[in-house]
């Protein structure tokens, strides 16, 4: 038996709920094996982080090197990578292997509000990591962070989404978590055409390590083989019921469920995809 093998570039979170323990989880839901570098160790739970313990750049290089030298993979994705020493380590070893296709989730900050990327690395993630990348995944404000720009209206957003597309990166999703209405829209763009998926949004507090998931949904059907636009279709799938049956673990931003989405079905025709120019 063969399974698609999807590798995770990430950190760790000891609450399970974001980083690598989301990573996993979705991977193996979504039936490809999963596999981890470690970049970082969070002490983090729903209410927040309270430490972070980095890795060195040398053991993020000998973790991939083991993985891709002996194991390989059919797809990848980085999540939070702490700082540039690491980030050009990555995109060293990724061009190295010539490994793909790559998903960067172009992680910043918590929702809780603690950096998870040392602000000069914001800079460098345009040089090093976003040129190699098949897709990107910024939340609405990492994709301000990136542009330099506010994207508060739809116009706004597409223009950024060209000029993320202009860094060297493949294709973008503007994830639309962080964006008022009830609904929950995310833009992609692949230089071609226009696409938004939209679902009801949840109104919930257990929303920790949504991006985490979906980028990893994602990693997870590009693995197996799918094309862009259909993976990020089944991400949004996947994190809309891991939303939607909220396991009300912890005192503060709970996890999401991805225990949800195998065994759960939501009604049919809830997740919309709209052709836009
Ligand atoms: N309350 C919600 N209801 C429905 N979907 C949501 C909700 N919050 C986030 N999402 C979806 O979860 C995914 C991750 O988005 P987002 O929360 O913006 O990322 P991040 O965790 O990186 O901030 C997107 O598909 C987004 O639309
Ligand atoms: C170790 C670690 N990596 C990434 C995140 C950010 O996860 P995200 O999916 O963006 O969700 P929130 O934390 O913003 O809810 C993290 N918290 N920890």
């Amino acid at each position: 038996m063969t399974l698609p093998r999807a590798l995770t570039i990430a950190g760790s979170d000891s609450g399970g709920g974001a980083g690598i323990q989301a990573d996993l989880k979705t991977f193996q839901e979504l039936g490809a094996f999963g596999m981890s570098a470690l970049t970082a160790v969070t002490a983090q739970n729903t209410q927040g982080v309270s430490g972070i313990y980095e890795m060195t750049a040398e053991a993020v290089a000998r973790q991939m090197d083991a993985v891709l030298e002996d194991i390989g993979v059919d797809a990848l994705k980085t999540g939070m990578i702490a700082n540039v020493e690491i980030m050009e380590t990555i995109a060293e070893k990724i061009r190295q292997h010539g490994v793909g296709p790559l998903v960067v989730d172009p992680v910043m900050v918590a929702k809780s509000g603690h950096s998870l990327l040392e602000k000069d690395a914001r800079k460098a993630l345009t040089q090093t990591l976003l040129p190699l990348a098949l897709l990107v995944t910024p939340n609405l404000p990492e994709a301000e962070i990136l542009v330099n720009q506010q994207l508060d209206t739809e116009a706004k957003r597409k223009d950024g989404a060209r000029r993320i597309l202009d860094m060297g990166a493949s294709a973008v999703v503007i994830k639309g978590g962080h964006l008022e209405g009830e609904t929950a829209s995310d833009l992609f763009y692949d230089g071609e055409s226009f696409l938004t998926f939209s679902a009801p949004r949840i109104h919930t507090r257990h929303t920790h390590g949504t991006g985490c998931t979906f980028s990893a949904a994602v990693t997870a059907e590009l693995a197996k083989g799918r094309n862009l636009a259909d993976a990020v279709y089944t991400a949004k799938k996947f994190i809309t019921r891991a939303i939607a049956r909220p396991l009300e673990l912890g005192k503060g931003h709970g996890p999401t469920n991805h225990w949800a989405y195998n065994r759960d079905r939501d009604p049919e025709g809830v997740i919309t995809r709209t052709l836009s120019t």
